[in-house]
């Protein structure tokens, strides 16, 4: 694999690593890690350990995270498509972790296509608080909102935006930030040919330019007291140590938290930085409490991550044993800013439903589930959401999933969504059905196929058991060993597959 390494590249990783550098080369002989993250929104560990097909070792800084072998596949498994896990390179789990997430918070994941750290954020989050999950690429944002469905999240907003928009409608909002910088990936050579391919030897400085943007940006929407984490998958100190000292000259109210050393990282290199007058020695000493993955050092790819601390709204250093929903506390005791003015994309009255559409939903929910659901009913053209609490207003933005999209208005009935289906636990659902992951079955309705399944198959969790004739007839959950997969609708027999077609099994 070394052959494909740009020459550049090689000279500037000789020259920063000096004696290490064999070991760093041999690195790129040796096989890449996969890795995958159990969605705990989902499944407990506990519970997947039961169920889990596959060959899996821990990863040691993850608690979700897990080695497992190239011919494991699990990409090609039911339980891919209930959402029971992500399939992430290990050192990517790393920046969630840092970021200290507890139930409540609100959570911003800046550059978040196609969204495994939103997911894993939103794992963290157990369903309260929120996400806002957003990303500045068009194409790219459609799979963050693909993924966050299929992971079941219902707390969580979608949003295609620049950062310096996001600070109009959120000043001071976010208790945690996420900035996984697009980089020079110098860190996924190994993982990804095409990526040294590609590099050039002024991707560095074009990177350098957008990192700086979102670092101050990223500032602006974070609440007093709160926590960024920056992190990269690339080499150079230019976008790691140089960006961060850089941030903090320009930022003396963060100060660059220590990484517990049972993480096991490598720390940051201040050592690399010259002089400059982009920022002070002071501000360059501290990122050397920066941390690095290091491919021949630990069982993943190159990875760099900063934890930066704001010092709270009184000026005064946070102290370090304050449990991270300390931050939010204080965080939920400021006035939120509200929204600016100008390019308004849909009033806020036209998010409202008519007392009939609310009445279709209403009908839906009590005939097909359990309980009613929280949040906020809220219609975006025919697409009916549940928002979060505590939302500002979104109207000058580009709002790709305003919450959770549980279903469309049709003429005189409401069509369940697919995400709705995701997000619901099994025992939620007035009907079910349970396919076996061993059997044919699953896959055939991942498949698009009709089954045959009998009435006796149809299984409810209210109790006593529904007793009006044909209680089992209408939309039905459909699961695989307890995990909802989608809706079919079931009559006389015949399960009819509501599967969508741009998610079925190929
Ligand atoms: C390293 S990738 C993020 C990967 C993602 N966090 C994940 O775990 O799946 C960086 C992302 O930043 C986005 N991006 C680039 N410039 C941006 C900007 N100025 N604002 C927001 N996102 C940006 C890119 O579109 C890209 O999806």
């Amino acid at each position: 694999m070394s052959s494909v390494l740009p020459e550049a590249f090689l000279d500037k990783m000789q020259q920063l690593l000096g004696e290490e550098y064999p070991a760093f080369m041999a690195s790129y002989e040796k096989p890449r890690y996969y890795g995958l993250r159990v969605n705990t929104n989902k499944v407990s560990l506990a519970a997947f350990s039961k169920y889990n097909p596959f060959t899996l070792s821990p990863i040691p800084w993850a608690p979700e995270g897990f080695y497992y072998q190239e011919e494991d596949r699990p990409g090609k498994h039911p339980y891919y498509h209930a959402g029971l896990y992500y399939i992430q390179e290990p050192s990517a789990m790393m920046p969630v972790e840092l970021l200290g997430v507890v139930p409540g918070d609100r959570v911003l994941d800046l550059c978040a296509a196609p969204g495994g750290k939103s997911t894993q954020i939103a794992s963290k989050l157990q369903g309260l608080g929120l996400l806002a999950a957003n990303d500045n690429a068009g194409e790219r944002v459609k799979a963050l909102a693909k993924n966050l469905e299929l992971a079941g999240v219902s707390n969580a907003i979608v949003l295609n935006e620049w950062p310096a928009s996001l600070v109009r409608s959120f000043p001071s909002f976010f208790d945690k930030i996420l900035i996984d910088a697009p980089c020079s990936g110098e860190g996924m050579f190994r993982k990804d040919e095409e990526m040294a391919k590609q590099w050039e030897k002024h991707s560095v400085e074009k990177c350098v330019l957008m990192q700086r943007d979102i670092l101050a940006h990223a500032a602006a929407l974070l609440a007093p007291g709160g926590r960024i984490v920056y992190s990269t998958c690339t080499f150079s100190p230019e976008e790691n140590e140089g960006m961060i000292a850089e941030f903090l000259s320009g930022h003396p109210d963060f100060r660059v938290a220590v990484i517990p050393a049972s993480l096991g990282l490598a720390p940051g290199r201040a050592d690399w930085l010259a002089p400059s007058g982009r920022y002070t020695p002071e501000s360059a000493a501290q990122v050397a409490a920066a941390g690095r993955i290091w491919p021949h050092l630990m069982q993943g790819e190159g990875h760099f991550f900063a934890v930066l601390e704001h010092s709270g709204s009184t000026g005064e250093a946070a102290p370090a044993d304050e449990d991270a929903g300390g931050a939010l506390r204080r965080a939920r005791a400021q006035p939120r800013g509200r929204k600016g003015g100008g390019g308004w994309k849909q009033a806020a009255d036209e998010t409202e439903l008519t007392r009939e559409e609310a009445e279709q939903v209403e009908r839906f929910m009590r005939l097909t589930l359990t309980r009613p659901l929280p949040g906020k009913l809220m219609k975006y053209g025919s697409h009916v959401y549940l928002q979060p609490p505590g939302v500002p207003r979104l109207d000058t933005l580009k709002v790709i999933r305003p919450g959770w999209f549980i279903g469309t208005l049709k003429k005189n009935r409401f069509e369940p969504s697919h995400p709705l289906a995701l997000g619901l636990k099994a025992d939620e659902a007035v009907r079910r059905v349970d396919l076996p992951s061993t059997e044919p079955e699953a896959i055939r309705y991942l498949k698009g196929e009709t089954l045959e399944i009998s009435a006796s198959l149809i299984l409810t969790a209210l109790d006593p058991k529904p007793d009006e004739e044909g209680w089992t007839k209408g939309y039905c959950l459909v699961c695989v060993d307890g995990f909802p997969l989608g809706w079919g609708k079931w009559r006389d027999g015949m399960l009819k597959n509501e599967y969508p077609a741009g998610w079925r099994w190929t």
